[in-house]
């Protein structure tokens, strides 16, 4: 038996469909990643390609982490030869190849959010424009949505003339790319529109890639931008043999310039192309694939699709309305504790996904205090520390002192008496001379009035200039010890002495790992190199899939992944629905975040608890939001309110959780009002002075026995851990005889 019986047949015949144009369109959980894997292997056991001719693009580094397990373990040794990656890992290896043939260093620094705000915070006052008018965020949004669409600021001006906002801003792309480029740094955008731009110019550049990747794959089809199509149409144009997997339900990007119309354009610009369906879901059961089905089902202007699946009905999809946000956080760690101590599951097989960020930090304070091991994806990223930056940015300046942002960030850091205004007077001399800051710092002598300051400054720069000297002899690891032992970096931290500077400290040891782990798994380490990796990482990364934690993230970064538990939480109208799709009052927008919902319902394997909050504090205030459409839209018979119920500790709280079940749970119609089931605690089959079991505590005497709403609380003394308190439905004690 062939690997490939195991694929339906139309899954196998996208697989052998090797030559030419391939389109496959398919729902979630129909196998589409599996195919693009095993697609893989195909080509290179049995149709004799060369690993090195395939590139597989996927949407997130760890979903590129995930099919290069899939493919080593498909095909073994050969398997590393297949380049498979993310857009901007594709495009950073062919830039840091190729980039000086657009007048950029090879050596080029990769910016960030951040770093992109620092940039622009300069433009705008060097453009002199009202922040208040003209916002950061706003300016770098619009920035970003041209360079999807691969216009350059000059194009930008062409087609804004007149219109003075938009005029300004081209003004302000125009100076924001200019300093990119005197720093001899990209954003993530220029790193596709970059290697667009590369394509064009240098036709025989494109030649070669095209030579080299005659069979390209794309997963997550639905959700590039126009610049990610165009480089792809370039790389695919001569051989043609380009297959991309998607799920028009799935696009939830069209804020980063997404677009829909790449699927339909990819049925024009390669107009032979074969189309492939998948129907059939592997993933869930059938009452969370029901549930999905019809929420999505709302969606105008969709591609029809019935996707079924052989799975088992499985349980009905819980659903709670809780009274605010504590309330939801309390319940899902009760219910995970209950779920791991009572019935065997494991933190990992746990996803919590919410709509925005915030909504974490409430569900990870009942994690800690119930000492739930969790992961949190997104939010504040170890890469975006204080301290992490600190030390990058020293490895930037000595890889590359061209990054004036880098430059700047250590350059009195930790304080060596350079200040502020003599920052000003070399960065002032170096815009005079057309110069980067370090050049001009190198020659603090000829700067004008800086008298004290200009010797300092060289103390500075001879100290980088050495370990530039060690950076080609010793291993990274030494270098970043020789950094922050040199500069004072680590001792400023241990005299500080508190909490914070220890976490810092264990931070830092941290980065020095992960450079150890990248000289260990690289057979030519290099500065540059680590800097690249690590500049790379998306928030997703920080998630291993083999610790024991539960995961939380937003339903955006769960795009492609699956887990046997879910919990979406926050399920309330102007929160998801989203305030912003709801105040357009566009279709569109109300239709993107319903795809967002079918991501989410569709991530789960067996078990899917939708919550919401009567109340909740947004930014500061109070609100009052009513239960989500999206919950309205899936038919009532796939939904029940759980049997246990949740780990309340306020005994007050509970009270309230009581009354709320009886009155008002479910009071906004069409939901008729469930009587909570009786909880087991009322056929308690111990009594005060017996000895019963626990799972985890083990024997113990009932010391007593309260009376609570729905459930009792039993006190316990355990031989082995003492008196605890515990919820009888949730503790599951058996009497011993
Ligand atoms: N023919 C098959 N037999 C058994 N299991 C399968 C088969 N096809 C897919 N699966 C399993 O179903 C699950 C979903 O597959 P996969 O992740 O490839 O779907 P997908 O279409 O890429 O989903 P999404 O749209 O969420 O990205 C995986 O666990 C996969 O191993
Ligand atoms: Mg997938």
């Amino acid at each position: 038996m062939s690997r490939y019986d195991g694929l339906n047949p139309k899954q196998k015949e996208a697989v052998l469909h090797t030559e030419g144009p391939l389109l496959i369109l398919a729902g979630a959980g129909s196998g589409k990643t599996r195919v693009l894997t095993h697609r893989i292997s195909y080509l290179i056991e049995e149709k004799g390609v060369f690993p090195w001719n395939i590139l597989a693009i996927t949407f997130t580094n760890k979903a590129a982490k995930e099919m290069r397990e899939r493919v080593d373990n498909l095909i073994g040794q050969g398997g590393e030869e297949v380049w498979v990656s993310t857009f901007h890992s594709t495009c950073v290896r062919i830039l840091r190849r190729h980039i000086d043939k657009l007048g950029y260093d090879k050596s080029f620094t990769i910016y960030d959010g951040d770093d992109q705000k620092v940039v622009i915070r300069e433009v705008l006052k060097q453009l002199n424009l009202d922040t208040k008018l003209y916002p950061e965020r706003s300016v770098l949004g619009e920035i970003s949505s041209a360079k999807d669409q691969i216009k350059s600021p000059e194009q930008f001006a062409r087609e804004t003339y007149g219109d003075f906002r938009k005029e300004t801003i081209a003004k302000a792309y125009k100076l924001y790319q200019d300093k990119l480029q005197s720093n001899n740094a990209l954003d993530f955008d220029d790193l596709i529109n970059k290697t667009v731009e590369l394509f064009t110019v240098r036709p025989d550049v494109l030649e070669e890639y095209q030579d080299r990747f005659r069979y390209i794959m794309i997963d997550e089809y639905q959700d590039t931008n126009i610049a990610q199509y165009e480089l792809v149409r370039l790389l695919a144009k001569k051989y043609r043999n380009l297959c991309v997997v998607g799920d028009d339900d799935q696009s939830i990007y069209k804020f980063r310039g997404a677009n829909i119309q790449n699927i339909l354009g990819f049925e024009k610009d390669f107009n032979d192309a074969v189309v492939i369906k998948l129907e059939q879901n592997y993933r869930s059961t059938k009452n969370i694939l029901q549930a999905a089905n019809e929420v999505i089902s709302n969606n105008f202007g969709r591609k029809d699709k019935t996707l079924w699946t052989a799975n088992d009905d499985g349980e009905l999809i819980e659903f709670h309305n809780l009274y605010n946000e504590r309330e939801e956080a309390e319940f899902i760690a009760g219910r995970i504790i209950d779920q791991i101590m009572n019935h065997g599951k494991e933190y990992n097989q746990f996803a919590i996904l919410y709509r925005t960020n915030a909504q974490s930090r409430v569900i990870e304070e009942a994690f800690v205090s119930k000492n739930i091991p969790y992961k949190i994806v997104g939010g504040v990223n170890f890469y975006q520390r204080k301290e992490i930056k600190d030390v990058l940015a020293y490895l930037k300046t000595i890889n590359n002192s061209k990054d004036d942002l880098a430059v700047k960030r250590v350059i009195n850091v930790p304080k060596r008496g350079i200040g502020q205004t003599s920052i000003d007077k070399a960065n002032d001399f170096a815009m005079d001379n057309e110069i980067d800051l370090y050049a001009a710092l190198k020659n603090a002598k000829a700067i004008p009035s800086l008298s004290r300051a200009a010797l300092k400054i060289t103390d500075f720069v001879n100290l980088i200039e050495t370990f530039k000297t060690k950076a080609n002899h010793i291993p990274l690891v030494e270098l970043i010890e020789d950094v922050l032992n040199v500069t004072g970096y680590i001792k400023e931290l241990r005299i500080e002495n508190t909490p914070e500077a220890q976490a810092r400290i264990e931070n830092i040891d941290e980065l020095i790992s992960k450079a150890a782990g990248y000289e260990e798994s690289n057979e030519e380490p290099t500065l540059n190199g680590f800097l690249e990796e690590v500049s790379l990482v998306a928030d997703i990364d920080s998630m291993d899939a083999n610790a024991n934690s539960v995961i939380l993230m937003t339903l955006h970064s769960a795009k492609g992944l699956e887990f046997p538990n879910v919990f979406l939480s926050g399920m309330e109208e102007g929160l998801f629905p989203s305030y912003m799709s709801l105040s357009s009052g566009l279709d569109e927008d109300l239709e993107e975040e319903r795809r967002l919902c079918y991501v989410g319902i569709t991530r789960a394997e067996e078990k899917l608890c939708i919550l919401c909050a009567k109340s909740r504090m947004i930014r500061g205030q109070t609100q009052y939001n009513s239960v989500s459409r999206f919950i309205k839209e899936i038919p009532k018979e796939l939904l029940k309110e759980s049997s246990s119920g949740p780990a309340v500790t306020d005994p007050l709280a509970k009270v309230k959780e009581y009354s709320k079940r009886n009155n008002t749970f479910f009071n906004s119609k069409p939901y008729e009002t469930k009587k909570m089931p009786v909880s087991n605690s009322a056929t308690l089959d111990f009594q005060v002075g017996d000895v019963v079991k626990h799972l985890k505590f083990g024997p113990g005497e009932i010391i007593e026995i309260e009376p609570g709403g729905a459930d009792y609380q039993v006190t316990v003394n355990f031989t082995k851990v003492g008196v605890k308190k515990l919820f009888a439905s949730l503790a599951k004690l058996k009497k011993v005889e």
